[in-house]
């Protein structure tokens, strides 16, 4: 048995054995983390790999960008990722950028022979390196990723998603709908959620998913905005070797990744019409069939969908289908907006405040008169997101103890009152323009006028960060 020493005053003892063993699990946990590495360059991909593969237990290569979004999406759990800039089917950046747009946990390190100074990489790094990387840089940055991973807090966080762990508030609306959501689980028929963005779409279909008697298996997340038309089907339904250029092998898509599980598919309503009939087909059917291949494989997932806009319009408007719309909507429920719910604000605030602290390393703080005022005030319109991204700013810029109003207010919480003034289309010539150039102009005087934040734009516009990001992608 090893020695007990106190070493300060009013602290528990540290047994040195158990605190080698921490240490020890610590190490294996880091070498478990999975590696990809995503470069087109065969040679330079074996040689990191055979560089990485004595350091870490979970080394993988993928060729092209749609590779590596799907080895992410269906490993399911935190990973470093070293990307080449320039991929055959789209950049570096778009990879992360979706990782990002997907809550996949990665840690992203972007290599160039150029200077990409210029870029937006929010989400990661970019570094201008010699390509191929010699032993040593290599192993630094990836030991840098892992070390990164490995301060997210969220790896570490509970696991209880149980509906009154994840979905809080004390108002009737909540309570109904958390008594609803073990009803919801016993069944496996599609299922529909609307209510507004950022009102808990997604977390109330986990919870419906670890209530059932699917929760051993995957939960998936995909949205549907996130990915460019040439790609969501290969995405979702997977393809063969040789299926198109860039094809290198088989890949398994989000369909068959949640076989046994749940596949929430969020922002349907941007799901493009011609793959929207054969969505329809697979949940005829209850099968997929894989790019490039004509052998229909079966799968069995609860298809559970969300969209934050009213899909009736789009239906009525032609651009989305009307007997794909009455088969994804068996059984549905609605997420309340938050301004919708009593006094939830502020007890939800007050949780996401003692998170938010601990997340950050921040101090711990409390919300004063004047903050509980502005927070039931405000009316929310980016709902429980918006709460938490306001709370997340004023905790990591005031680093005080008490949160006032002036530390709530912000270009977002504002952007609530500039609604009416929005962006001043009239300041630019709408004659002999597309509706894509007007919207596309829109979009760009939007973003500028918010000093290029994309998410506060996407607030004003009413519309997912997700959705201008795919916009501004589109050529005209
Ligand atoms: N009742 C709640 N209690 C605690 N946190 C919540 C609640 N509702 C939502 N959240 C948090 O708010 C954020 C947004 O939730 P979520 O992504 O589920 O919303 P959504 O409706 O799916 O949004 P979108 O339509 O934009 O996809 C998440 O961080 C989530 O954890």
């Amino acid at each position: 048995m090893g020695t007990l020493i106190s070493t300060k005053k009013n602290q528990q003892p540290i047994n040195p054995a158990h605190s080698i063993n921490v240490l020890e699990n610590q190490t294996d946990r880091k070498q478990q983390y999975l590696v990809l590495i995503v470069e087109d360059d065969e040679d330079a991909a074996s040689l990191y790999q055979a560089i990485l593969m004595p350091h870490y237990q979970n080394v993988k290569v993928a060729r092209n960008g749609c590779d590596a979004v799907s080895t992410l999406m269906t490993h399911q759990g935190p990973a470093a990722v070293i990307l080449d800039y320039q991929l055959p089917d789209m950049t570096g950046i778009d990879v992360m950028t979706t990782c990002r747009d997907l809550d996949i946990p990665t840690a992203c390190l972007i290599i160039s022979a150029n200077d990409l100074s210029a870029e937006n990489a929010s989400c990661g790094e970019i570094v201008r390196l010699v390509k191929p990387l010699g032993c040593k840089a290599l192993l630094d940055w990836t030991g840098r990723l892992i070390e990164k991973l490995h301060q997210q807090p969220s790896h570490s966080a509970s696991n209880d998603a149980s509906p009154e762990a994840l979905l809080l508030g004390k108002s009737k609306v909540m309570h109904n709908l958390r008594r609803q959501i073990p009803l919801l689980a016993l069944s496996s028929a599609p299922l529909w959620l609307h209510g507004e963005s950022g009102t808990g779409k997604e977390l109330a279909a986990r919870s419906i998913h670890y209530c059932s008697s699917r929760s051993n298996g995957p939960f998936i997340a995909v949205n549907c905005a996130a990915f460019p038309e040439s790609l969501i089907e290969s995405m979702l339904f997977g393809h063969i070797k040789g299926a198109f250029s860039g094809a290198t092998r088989d890949q398994k898509g989000f369909f068959e990744a949640a076989d046994g599980g749940t596949l929430f598919l969020d922002e349907i309503g941007d799901m493009p019409l011609t793959f929207q009939a054969k969505l329809l087909r697979t949940l005829q059917t209850g099968t997929i069939l894989p790019v490039g291949s004509t052998k229909p494989i079966s799968v069995d997932c609860r298809i559970v969908s969300a969209c934050h806009r009213d899909l009736t319009i789009a239906v009525n408007q032609g651009e989305f289908r009307e007997d794909l719309y009455y088969r994804l909507n068996v059984l549905s429920i609605k997420l309340p907006p938050l301004r919708e719910r009593d006094n939830d604000v502020v007890i939800i605030a007050n949780k996401l405040l003692s998170n938010i602290t601990n997340e950050e390393h921040t101090l711990p703080c409390k919300l004063t008169n004047s903050a509980i005022h502005f927070l039931k005030e405000h009316s929310w319109p980016g709902n429980v997101r918006e709460l938490e991204n306001t709370l997340r700013r004023a905790a990591i810029l005031y680093q005080g103890v008490e949160l006032q109003e002036k530390h709530l207010i912000s270009d977002i919480t504002r952007g609530a009152y500039h609604l009416s003034s929005g962006p001043d289309i009239m300041s630019f010539s709408t004659s002999g323009k597309t509706l894509k150039e007007i919207e596309k102009n829109i979009i760009e005087t939007t973003i500028s006028e918010h000093n290029g934040c994309i998410e506060t734009a996407a607030r004003i516009l009413g519309v997912a960060p997700s959705t201008l990001y795919r916009k501004r992608k589109k050529p005209m």
